[in-house]
């Protein structure tokens, strides 16, 4: 059965060739950012004291409609990170969530900490282009790509200097996509894309499964500190959270506060 990964991925595919002819790889292979020193977003999250939030600039989506039509990038990706979070996601897609990439761009201007392309990647023009507009690393959705294609694209990002997070729904997508040549962290969602329902149980029954090698980032769905408690209990390390915080006049008001809650949890749901 098909969901709206196929519909958003058959949109990007006729994007990216419209993109190319404006936009050609020497152009931006000429970017500012194409010989920038990333930060690496395993560290971020996984040092000492990291509050393993990475905060999501998402203004729509398809599951909400529009969520925060006019927050600014500067504001809110600044206000994330002195908040506390450890990194940010940045939507970039336009269609379905109403990014662009000069977001991205603005956030890598006011921010020194990892950013997350938050796109769907399925063409090696979409790493070279994260590269050039400043990202550290790149999402890629086993559910649209299959192994050689993760293969492919997590080599090239990999030798840009940029991160791979994989996205899995399920363990027979992290059996098959799961390539510790191509991909540095494992990303398990929450969300059921065949009708947008919401469970961190996902996350939770998948934790044993990813291997030790990758870390572990939960997304989608999460709100409450008492919620990255049980997931950080079950290994987990990086925690996606975009509608939570964006549905607020103030989102990074709302990360602020939730980082004031974790602060607060009792040690014992800290994995050693
Ligand atoms: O958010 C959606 O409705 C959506 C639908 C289809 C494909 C992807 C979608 N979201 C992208 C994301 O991965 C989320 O923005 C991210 O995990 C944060 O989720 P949330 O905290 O639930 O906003």
């Amino acid at each position: 059965m098909s969901t709206i990964l196929d519909t958003i991925v058959a949109h990007k595919r006729k994007e990216i060739a419209s993109r190319r002819e404006l936009r050609p790889v020497k152009l931006l292979e000429s970017s500012l950012y194409f010989n920038a020193q990333p930060l690496s977003l395993r560290q971020y999250l996984t040092r000492a004291n990291s509050s393993g939030l990475i905060a999501e600039f998402k203004r729509k989506s398809p599951s909400k409609g529009w969520i925060n039509r006019y927050a600014p990038v500067e504001r809110t990706t600044l206000g994330y990170m002195q908040a506390g979070a450890a990194a940010l996601s940045v939507l970039t897609d336009a269609e379905f969530f109403g990014g662009q990439n000069e977001d991205l761009t603005t956030a890598r201007r006011f921010n020194f900490c990892p950013i997350l392309r938050k796109d769907f990647v399925v063409d090696e023009y979409q790493v070279l282009e994260a590269k050039s507009i400043g990202a550290d690393a790149v999402l890629l959705i086993a559910a649209v790509l299959a192994p050689a294609e993760i293969d492919r694209l997590g080599r090239l990002a990999r030798s840009l200097g940029l991160e791979v997070l994989l996205e899995v729904h399920d363990a027979e997508e992290l059996a098959r996509s799961a390539n510790a040549d191509a991909v540095s962290l494992i990303g398990v969602n929450n969300r059921n894309l065949h009708d947008f329902s919401l469970s961190l149980d996902t996350s939770l029954a998948l934790a044993e499964a990813i291997p030790a090698e990758f870390v572990k980032v939960s997304e989608s769905g999460i709100s409450s500190a008492q919620a990255i408690g049980q997931l950080r209990a079950a290994g987990y390390r990086g925690f996606l959270l975009g509608e939570a915080f964006m549905r607020h006049a103030r989102p990074e008001r709302a990360c602020a506060a939730l980082v004031q809650e974790l602060v607060a949890l009792p040690k014992t749901t800290v994995p050693a």
